[in-house]
């Protein structure tokens, strides 16, 4: 009786936190549509409050936008594009019924009640609520995320040891709370197990398949930083809970049910999933909706963007040398030719949506058929990121990027040739790695640029480079390279192949010696078997020669068993 007691003074706090459970769990069925348009403001700031974390923020790069000049006349070809940035992205409409986007409120819907295997299954039991807005209020919000634990982090046992002691170092920077504990120790112990620890790697199975009552992002992620906010959404940087593996989640900033973000979000949705993977894309691997906005989650790139570089640079008094130009330009003409040959075009091609890998090697990349990581000459890899704009070139609906990279014949609604517009926009990026000042918006500079006159550089380009970079700008579009172009191109080619011929040239020698070494043994072991005299302790019978064997090759010695043979074993000639 006294045990009986025991057991169920033991169990009384555990049916409370039972308890705690289902009514989180309904608590959080009712939050559904808090982000909805009629109540966009407080659950933005919501949102903020409680997403956001007050870590580190790479630089914010301003890039204003073109406020959707969608119908112009010809006439419109004034000297200055009078499109005024500040963007339509932006623009959140108060209702559904107002949506100006070609993909209807209705139709948002009903994407998220398709029921096909790629549907996230946060999305579906989203869409089976009842849609009325019921709002919880900040003090329920905040009980809820407070009460539940947030599974821990597997540590993934593939992780390249480079990779793994970058990390352990961010983790001892970032300064964790004591819930996240147990990932670092597991990374740290994971520095230093030896193999008969190797269990410590990975958590108990439980905690994997775990199912908790959090939004999908705080159940299947740990927040680590914020890379990067942009006009759409905030970047963070997150490690997966169940692989261990770091991912790069973007969620976009305001409620997107209703408005304008909704088009971009879907669009990028929809640009990553048909693209799949290519070595000069930045990987998507999922999207969902959560409280209304848009979370995708894609490939995390360890350089930060090119925009992040250039400041760096800039900072550093350095410059982007010629051979890495080239392999900027030859690498994201390859990713573009890779989306221009499925008929779309990326309409927003400049340096803070190119992004860089400096461990291609750990992230598996150069497999590429094109091209061979080895040939790089900075050995990092460029990759386009930021598919908020793309369309198709067959029934393009434009939605104008960045005026500083808009090529003048989609200012004047020419979508004739819409893949040069990315070659024009990668024309000006390229040359802002050289060292170009900034992009103007407008005026006369913004107009000289289209008219094909490059700006000054800060440092010497040799002639072919100069005039490669020159066609790009090219205001005919005939004479503007395309991207199947540029990835032949001698220019960028020729040095590359020129770096690669001497990588295998030298992996060649190495190879060259390894077999010289494999033949050196192979002699003295054959030596060894001819005088085994000499070899042998006194007293042992020495091996019958080579020479003396049975001629039907019958084995002295263990006639019964299987035949292994290894190279340098005397007494088995070669
Ligand atoms: N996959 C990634 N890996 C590393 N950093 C990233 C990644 N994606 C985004 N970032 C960082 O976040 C910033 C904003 O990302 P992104 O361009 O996707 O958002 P956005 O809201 O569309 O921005 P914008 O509209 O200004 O182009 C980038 O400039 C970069 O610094
Ligand atoms: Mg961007």
């Amino acid at each position: 009786m006294c045990c009986f007691s025991t057991v169920l003074r033991d169990l009384a706090p555990s049916m409370a936190t039972l308890y705690d459970g289902i009514s989180q769990q309904l608590d959080f069925t009712s939050c559904g549509e808090e982000g909805s348009s009629s109540s966009s403001d407080n659950s933005s700031d919501d949102y903020t409050s409680r997403i956001r974390s007050p870590r580190i923020r790479s630089p914010r790069i301003c890039s204003p936008r073109i406020q959707s000049p969608r119908i112009r006349s010809p006439s419109s070809a004034c000297r200055t594009p009078r499109v005024q940035r500040h963007r339509s992205r932006s623009s959140t409409l108060s209702s559904p019924v107002e949506c100006t986007s070609p993909i209807p409120y209705a139709s948002w819907k009903k994407l998220r009640l398709c029921d096909s295997p790629s549907t996230p299954k946060s999305l579906l039991s989203k869409s089976s609520q009842p849609c009325s807005s019921t709002k919880i209020s900040r003090n329920q919000r905040t009980l809820r995320f407070n009460y539940v634990h947030a599974p821990c982090v597997n540590v993934n046992p593939f992780t390249p040891d480079t990779v793994r002691r970058n990390s352990e170092q961010q983790w001892r920077n970032s300064g964790r709370s004591d819930d996240d504990e147990d990932y670092g120790r597991r990374l740290k112990h994971s520095l230093t197990s030896s193999e008969e620890d190797d269990d410590a790697f990975l958590p108990p199975k439980r905690r994997a398949v775990q199912a908790f009552m959090l939004s999908r992002y705080e159940s299947e992620f740990l927040e680590l930083e914020c890379i990067g906010v942009g006009e759409f959404g905030a970047v963070y940087k997150c490690v997966k809970r169940l692989d261990g593996c770091l991912y790069a989640i973007k969620r976009s900033r305001r409620p997107l049910a209703g408005s304008a973000n909704e088009q971009l979000a879907l669009k990028e949705v929809y640009a990553h999933a048909v693209l799949g993977h290519h070595p000069h894309v930045v990987r998507y691997y999922s999207a969902w909706a959560e409280d209304d906005h848009m979370i995708i989650q894609n490939e995390y790139c360890d350089g930060g963007s090119l925009n992040n570089a250039i400041v760096t640079k800039e900072m550093q008094g350095e410059l982007f040398s010629e051979a890495e130009l080239k392999d900027l330009l030859l690498e994201v003409s390859m990713g573009l030719k890779y989306i221009h040959s499925l008929g779309l075009v990326h309409l927003d091609i400049k340096p803070s949506n190119i992004f860089i890998c400096q461990h291609p090697r750990a992230a598996g990349e150069g497999e590429s058929e094109e091209e061979d990581d080895r040939s790089t000459s900075a050995g990092v890899i460029y990759k386009i990121g930021d598919l908020g704009h793309v369309t198709s070139t067959n029934s393009p609906q434009v939605e104008e990027g960045d005026s500083r990279f808009l090529a003048s014949e989609v200012l004047h609604e020419d979508y004739s040739n819409l893949p040069k517009a990315d070659i024009f926009a990668l024309g000006l990026t390229v040359l802002l790695a050289a060292g170009a000042p900034p992009m103007p918006q407008n005026g006369d500079e913004w107009h000289s640029l289209r008219e094909g006159k490059l700006p000054k550089l800060p440092q010497e380009l040799s002639a072919p480079f100069s005039s490669l970079l020159q066609s790009l700008l090219d205001p005919d579009l005939t004479k503007r390279l395309s991207a199947r172009e540029l990835c032949k191109h001698t220019v960028l080619r020729e040095e590359r192949t020129g770096r690669l011929a001497a990588q295998l040239r030298r992996e060649l020698n190495v190879e060259k010696f390894r077999t010289a070494m494999l033949e050196k043994e192979l002699q003295e072991a054959r030596q060894a078997a001819l005088s085994p005299k000499q070899s042998l302790p006194p007293g042992l019978k020495p091996p019958a020669k080579m020479g003396s064997l049975p001629k039907s090759g019958r084995r002295l010695v263990g006639r019964k068993t299987a035949r292994s043979m290894s190279f340098g074993c005397p007494g088995y000639g070669v």
